[in-house]
């Protein structure tokens, strides 16, 4: 599992390590780490280090003192520096004096009220005005992103935002893309899209929530001796040996039973689509046996000869875990299956019409067992009908929505956000968006399902399958877009790309 942390956070691991390291080393190391990372990419892109233009957008604190500092190392390597200053009177005092004395161009721009690069002044020997930061911005070979890091607050300022618009070249983030919320990742005006971030000590939330994690690029975590005093991380990312490890698959001992016996209550008669799609992503994730139970048995069975299909949950058999809800209705029928799932006393992934029904009928939460595992897997929509609007801070709403219903809680998205009802979340993000399509949440909640089956704790049920999803989506889509069939058909293969990977 990896580890994000929050700014404060970082600030007092900063603290903690600044008593045994000086405040400078740290800001070396962070700089080197992004002046290697600038040399990269300039290979990359341009073919060549020295002799290629990079542009410097330096901010107010320490930030735009990373910024300079790599600055004054990348002019080592031959590189062409000019630093755009857009707080003049307050940037990093040494890192300028270093680019300086390294012969980097220094170039000061201040913004006005009505917004833009209005003026500049001169700071060194060279052509000095708006225009001039304008242009040398317009014609870079790369820029470095050090206007603000971990202190920002709200939208990029007028002068750093007209800026930010007329950069075209791939641009290097220092820590964080500026004109992102370090804790949310909401992008609310113009924004840094860096096509690489290099970070210190740890993911911050930024990097891995909504826009934000767009904006970041490929993240880089450069252990700058923080690591190891950041704590009990805020939020966690599962990593593909996490799901290795995880994953059920069965032993020499196991047996069908043995592997867990998941329940299907999903679709029916006039829309069998659900009850197919959540019934084959339970097929399809474990080994064990899926029971189906509902007015659409028949076509299952046609679909699925595997499966042991009833008509009515009542009929169904014993199981280990229920996956209950999509296209159930919400109507007495739906609400009758609900009942039954709640009362069984067995752990349940709880997703689409079922939450409506949830939503809509509060008796319904006293048929549950409170010791019992749950996952709700709502998307957006479902999740304002359950607990009201998700708002700018998911992760703070499915954690406080996680607490109050004692259930694990997966809010459906491009990041989809895990919490448990003690407080940890997990985060995927999902690379693409080709899992949205209708029918794709029925897949998840039957991967769910049967991962809870298996006797996976909830919490890990919901982040594996929620990880396996996305992957089968990328492998399904290879670009092009699919419907939910195909991400089913996917799912052994993304599970297979897991268990071959090697971290
Ligand atoms: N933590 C660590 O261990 C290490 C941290 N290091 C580095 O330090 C960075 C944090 O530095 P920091 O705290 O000096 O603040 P930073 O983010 O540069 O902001 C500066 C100022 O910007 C302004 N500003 C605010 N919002 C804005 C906006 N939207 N648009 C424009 N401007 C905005 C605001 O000033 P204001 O104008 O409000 O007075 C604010 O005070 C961190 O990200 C990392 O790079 C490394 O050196 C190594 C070790
Ligand atoms: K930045």
């Amino acid at each position: 599992m990896r580890g994000v942390w929050t700014a404060d956070q970082v600030r007092a691991a900063e603290e903690r390590l600044i008593e045994q390291v000086p405040e400078s080393t740290l800001m070396y190391r962070a700089a080197f780490g992004v002046a290697v990372a600038a040399s990269d990419l300039l290979r990359e892109h341009v073919g060549r280090v020295s002799g290629a233009r990079v542009v410097l957008l330096v901010g107010a604190g320490s930030n735009g003192g990373d910024a300079l500092w790599a600055g004054a190392f990348l002019r080592r390597r031959g590189v062409r520096v000019d630093a755009v200053l857009l707080a003049p009177d307050r940037a990093h005092p040494a890192g300028l004096a270093a680019l300086r004395a390294a012969g980097g161009r220094v170039l000061a721009v201040t913004g006005s009220r009505s917004g833009g690069v209005a003026s500049a002044e001169s700071h060194s020997a060279g052509s000095d005005s708006a225009e001039a930061a304008a242009e040398v911005t317009a014609r870079a070979d790369l820029v470095v992103d050090g206007i603000v890091g971990l202190s920002a607050r709200g939208p990029l300022r007028p002068a750093a935002a007209a800026l930010v618009e007329l950069v075209t070249a791939p641009v290097l983030a220092v820590d964080l893309p500026s004109g992102v919320d370090p804790a949310t990742g909401e992008v609310t005006g113009p924004a840094v899209s860096a096509t690489r971030t290099v970070t210190f000590g740890g993911l911050k939330p930024c990097h891995v929530l909504g826009a934000g994690a767009i904006h970041s690029g490929r993240v880089d975590v450069l252990d700058i001796g923080l690591t190891e005093e950041l704590g009990t991380p805020e939020l966690s990312l599962l990593d593909p040996a996490d799901l290795r490890r995880n994953w059920p698959v069965p032993g020499p001992q196991d047996d069908k039973y043995s592997q867990g016996v998941v329940g299907v209550a999903a679709g029916s008669a006039v829309y069998p689509g659900a009850a197919i799609l959540v019934t084959g992503a339970a097929v399809h994730a474990t080994s064990g046996m899926v029971r189906y139970a509902g007015p659409a048995a028949d076509v299952v069975r046609d679909h699925w000869p595997e499966v042991v299909a009833t008509g009515t949950v009542a009929d169904a058999g014993r199981v280990q875990a229920w996956s209950v809800g999509p296209g159930i209705g919400t109507g007495e029928s739906g609400r009758e299956v609900l009942r039954h799932v709640l009362r069984s006393g067995l752990p349940a992934c709880v997703d689409a019409d079922a939450i409506t029904l949830l939503s809509q009928d509060e008796t319904l939460w006293d048929l549950r067992d409170p010791g019992v595992p749950l996952v709700l897997s709502p998307h957006a929509g479902e999740f304002a009908r359950l607990f009201g609007p998700v708002g700018a801070d998911r992760v703070a709403s499915v954690r406080r929505a996680a607490a109050h219903f004692d259930a694990v809680v997966l809010l459906k998205g491009n990041t989809t956000v895990i919490a448990a009802p003690d407080g940890r979340v997990l985060v995927n993000q999902a690379r693409a968006s080709w899992a949205a399509t209708a029918g794709s949440g029925d897949v998840l909640s039957g991967l769910i399902g049967a991962l809870l089956a298996s006797g996976l704790d909830p919490w890990a049920a919901a982040g594996n399958a929620a990880l396996l999803h996305a992957s089968a989506a990328d492998l399904a889509a290879r670009g092009a877009p699919i419907g939910a069939s195909a991400l089913l058909a996917a799912v052994p293969a993304a599970i297979r790309r897991f268990r071959r990977a090697e971290d």
